[in-house]
């Protein structure tokens, strides 16, 4: 039954008796991401380029060992470097997120142990769930904690959390794993897991899929709490849909054990022996390669980021089973999104993205770019449906423009590697001309397929009357814009944009691309104490 509170914190089932017991502690982060140039075609097969930001959303796994504490409640190396004793409704799994109405909800493990009866944990050839599982999920979370006062954001969030949940930790006799990293395909498995991946003739691919298949025989149900906290803001174009599916995934998966948990007690020597298969993040690096948060946005919480310890880099085989799981939390997120949102927040740094094709990791130039937020809500889902609805009225007439869109695309990629290249001020100003006007001609197919809004167009205008130019990024209909700065341009100019979209009542900050994708965290920063 849901007790149904102003800020939905929401208590159901009533609380289990707390006890005191053990536990370990997993905390991940992905960063949101920037469509540089080619949104919505690339939902159509075209390639588009992305690049990762440096505001993240951190997930922070406290897993309880209940079984040992029936027997002892001394501390229980086995559980972990941050293991320790800690006061935890027993039987219960709970999921907190600061940024969703502070949502914080309970379900016990039988039920969500019954649920996961009803759920077939694959995945359809294109990545997505299947619909039954999703519709069971879907239909969980409303008969739990749906009511009036608890958004659709929020139980979007809390059945992505219980899929993710379930797929990595409950008994099952099937598993999913994709074989490409860009989430085209999926392997399914009705009952023999071991069979038909030892006969996959990738061995790069069997070595992921051994990190599956391993854990297909040990699920269970863990009593755990998740908590979610991002520095993005949520429905605005910088992926913070891909962010959270990705760093929860990632949570999720070292949890249940698909992938390593990096920070354990024996994960010590690796880490220290084995660089090549755990890649420790130095913090001045990643400094030096993200994004200042600029004047505005969550300053305090990017700034500590920053002076936060090492973090620790999963191999390429783990994160492409992250992707995997990060794709499919997506799809129960947005329909059928492209893969380009979370394989950019998986990957990090920049990258040329097709359907179909491998993701390519691109050089990129540290590019200054503003960033402003309209403030005006949208719902991905509805604004991809209208490009669709577009091409299928007219194909002759969008397919080009789509084309055009891909074209941009890969045109802007060419300057890009260019500009990594030269120095001399002449050229590297020709260069930036061509990509503003780039900018330009995307924004205007973009709005010619129907994903502008007036506000958009009012950010165009007041920064073309500046002279600098501007593109929606992500889905459109409101959300975020992206300016060019082009290396040299005067601070005072700058100065004036920001004034004058501040004077609008947007939101405005500067940003360069390129962080690090997902990550464990060796220990909580102090952006994470708040979790
Ligand atoms: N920190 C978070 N906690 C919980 N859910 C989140 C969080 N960030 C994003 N989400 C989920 O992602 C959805 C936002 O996706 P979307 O509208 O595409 O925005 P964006 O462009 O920021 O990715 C939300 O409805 C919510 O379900
Ligand atoms: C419009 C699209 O290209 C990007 C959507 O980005 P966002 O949800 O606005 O962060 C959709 C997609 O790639 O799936």
């Amino acid at each position: 039954m849901l007790t149904a509170i102003t800020a939905p914190t929401i208590s159901r089932p009533d609380p289990i008796a707390e006890s005191t017991i053990m536990h370990r502690s997993i905390t991940t982060s992905a960063p949101g991401k920037l469509i540089l140039f080619g949104e919505h075609a690339v939902v159509h097969g075209k390639a588009a380029v992305a690049a990762g930001l440096g505001l993240r959303t951190a997930v922070k796994i406290n897993e309880y060992n209940v079984e040992s504490s029936h027997d002892s409640l001394e501390h229980d190396d086995s559980i972990g470097d941050q293991g320790g004793l800690v006061q935890v409704d027993r039987d219960t799994i709970r999921f907190s997120t600061k940024d969703v109405q502070d949502l914080d909800v309970k379900w016990s493990i039988q039920e969500v142990k019954d649920l996961s009866l009803l759920i077939d944990v694959r995945l359809e050839e294109c990545g997505k769930p299947l619909a039954a599982d999703i519709e069971h999920i879907t239909q969980f979370v409303h008969d739990t904690i749906g009511g009036e006062s608890v958004c659709p954001t929020a139980l979007v969030a809390a059945a992505v959390f219980l899929y993710l949940y379930i797929c990595t930790g409950s008994c099952s006799k099937h598993t999913a794993a994709q074989t490409q990293p860009n989430n085209n395909t999926s392997t399914e498995r009705n009952t023999d897991v071991r069979t038909e991946i030892d006969t996959h003739p990738n061995t790069d691919i069997s070595a992921n899929i051994d990190l599956v298949r391993d854990n297909t025989r040990c699920r269970k149900m863990r009593v755990m709490h998740a908590h979610v906290k991002s520095q993005l803001p949520i429905g605005a174009g910088l992926g913070s849909s891909a962010a959270f599916s990705v760093a929860l995934a990632a949570a999720m998966l070292a949890s249940g054990g698909q992938i390593r948990n990096l920070c354990s007690m024996d994960m010590e020597h690796e880490i220290e022996d084995d660089t090549k298969d755990v890649k420790i993040v130095d913090s001045n690096t990643r400094n030096s390669q993200d994004n200042d948060c600029g004047e505005t946005g969550d300053k305090k919480l990017a700034n500590e980021m920053q002076s936060e310890p090492a973090i620790i880099a999963w191999s390429s085989e783990e994160q492409e089973i992250i992707n995997v799981w990060a794709f499919a939390a997506e799809c129960i997120i947005h329909g059928l999104p492209s893969g380009i949102d979370n394989t950019v927040s998986c990957y990090g740094s920049a990258i040329r993205f097709q359907r179909g094709a491998p993701m390519q990791n691109v050089d990129m130039p540290k590019l200054k770019i503003y960033l402003t937020n309209t403030m005006v809500p949208r719902s991905t889902k509805l604004l991809v449906a209208e490009v669709r609805r577009r091409r299928d009225l007219l194909p002759s007439v969008v397919d080009p423009i789509l084309i055009a869109v891909e074209n941009i695309s890969l045109k802007a990629l060419d300057i890009l590697q260019t500009l990594l290249k030269v120095n001399a001020t002449a050229v590297v100003s020709q260069l930036f001309s061509e990509l503003e006007c780039l900018v330009d001609l995307n924004q205007g197919l973009l709005q010619s397929v129907g994903v502008g809004h007036p506000s958009i167009s009012n950010v165009v205008e007041i920064t073309r009357q500046l002279g600098f130019h501007t593109k929606l990024t992500g889905a459109g209909g409101g959300g975020c814009t992206m300016t060019l700065i082009p290396s040299g341009t005067d601070g005072a100019a700058i100065a004036q944009m920001n004034s004058a979209l501040r004077a609008e009542g947007y939101d405005v900050w500067e940003t360069t691309v390129g962080g690090s994708g997902v990550v464990q965290h060796s220990s909580d920063p102090d952006w994470l104490h708040i979790l």
